[in-house]
């Protein structure tokens, strides 16, 4: 080897061996990683989380992915003249709106994730939660100012299947979910906001990690006023602060708060307009968003 190309081969190995207490620590484990619409800025990005989730995959982690749609969605509701409202954070779900919920997250954004994941071999199968009864729903009815509220075809979960994404993982596949639940009965399907799906899939499949990429950096302390990130809580620091957050961030973070409280070791809210960022997060001790940890014991 030339004098030159050891110069250039040296670093390259240090931040190879650099990674290896992670490779170490998390070979084997499911992560699930969710990926919010917001997040999805452009194609460069996508690719991005694509090689990021392949190269999890290919170090011995089993990735899960998760992905949102809302900004997708309005969009379509809004072209076809259809309004697009949400109350208590979710979208008011009419039976004409859930056909195009389920259009737009299976038939569009799901479909182009798989593609671009399988553009790394043939890796990634897609599925929705009314997939051999993934995910099991009822119509979920907000309490909004003391009222019970209907908001159409809203799920709440009450029950996961984790048979067919733990046979792709066992099979080496990286399983992308739609969110969208069916009912006991069959006769209904439902739409079901993506943190909440991820989180519940995350604990359902005991898995180490919930990651959730987002369009901010993290959980602001004093949102919108500073942008100043809470880098790590606890569960229970999380629990008191979540009657004050808002919109987007709360079945996010009372997602996180499901998981770290259902067997995940963490929950992390993390900005996905950068690139890499799940490497940062996963193989490197630059975490750069917000990570929710268990109550140490004896603690809560
Ligand atoms: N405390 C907070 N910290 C950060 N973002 C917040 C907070 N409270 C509300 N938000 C809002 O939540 C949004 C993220 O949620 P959402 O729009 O649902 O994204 P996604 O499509 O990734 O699920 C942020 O863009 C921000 O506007
Ligand atoms: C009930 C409900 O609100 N469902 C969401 C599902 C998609 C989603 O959650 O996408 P993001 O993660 O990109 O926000 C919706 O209709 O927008």
């Amino acid at each position: 080897m030339t004098p030159a190309r050891k110069h250039t081969a040296l670093p390259k190995a240090q931040i190879l061996i650099e990674a290896l207490p992670w490779l170490t620590r998390h070979n084997g484990k499911t992560v699930v990683i969710k990926f919010g619409g917001n997040a999805m800025v452009d194609d460069e990005l996508k690719a991005a989380f694509a090689q990021d989730v392949v190269f999890l995959r290919q170090a011995g982690l089993k990735p899960v992915v998760v992905h949102g749609g809302g900004p997708q969605i309005s969009a379509q509701l809004d072209k076809q003249g259809l309004v697009s409202e949400f109350k208590a954070g979710l979208r008011v779900t009419t039976p004409e709106a859930m056909d195009v919920v389920r259009m737009v997250l299976a038939g569009q954004v799901q479909r182009e994730l798989v593609g671009l994941l399988n553009q790394h071999g043939p890796l990634a199968v897609g599925l929705t939660g009314e997939d051999a009864h993934t995910i099991t729903a009822v119509q979920h009815r907000p309490t909004i100012d003391g009222e019970l509220v209907d908001i159409g075809r809203v799920g709440e979960i009450t029950a996961i299947d984790t048979g067919a994404i733990q046979a792709l993982l066992d099979d080496g596949r990286i399983p992308v979910v739609s969110s969208i639940a069916r009912s006991a009965d069959d006769n209904h399907v439902y739409n079901v906001n993506a943190d909440t799906a991820a989180a519940a899939l995350a604990a359902a499949l005991d898995a180490e990690t919930l990651m959730v990429l987002t369009d901010v950096e993290g959980l602001y302390e004093d949102w919108p006023h500073s942008d100043d990130v809470i880098s790590r809580l606890t569960a229970t620091e999380l629990e008191k602060l979540l009657p004050e957050l808002s919109s987007g961030m709360v079945p996010k973070m009372q997602g996180c708060l499901h998981a770290v409280r259902n067997g995940v070791e963490t929950a992390r809210v993390i900005d996905g307009r950068v690139q890499h960022s799940i490497l940062l997060e996963i193989f490197t001790d630059e975490g750069i968003g917000t990570m929710v940890v268990p109550d140490a014991q004896g603690e809560s």
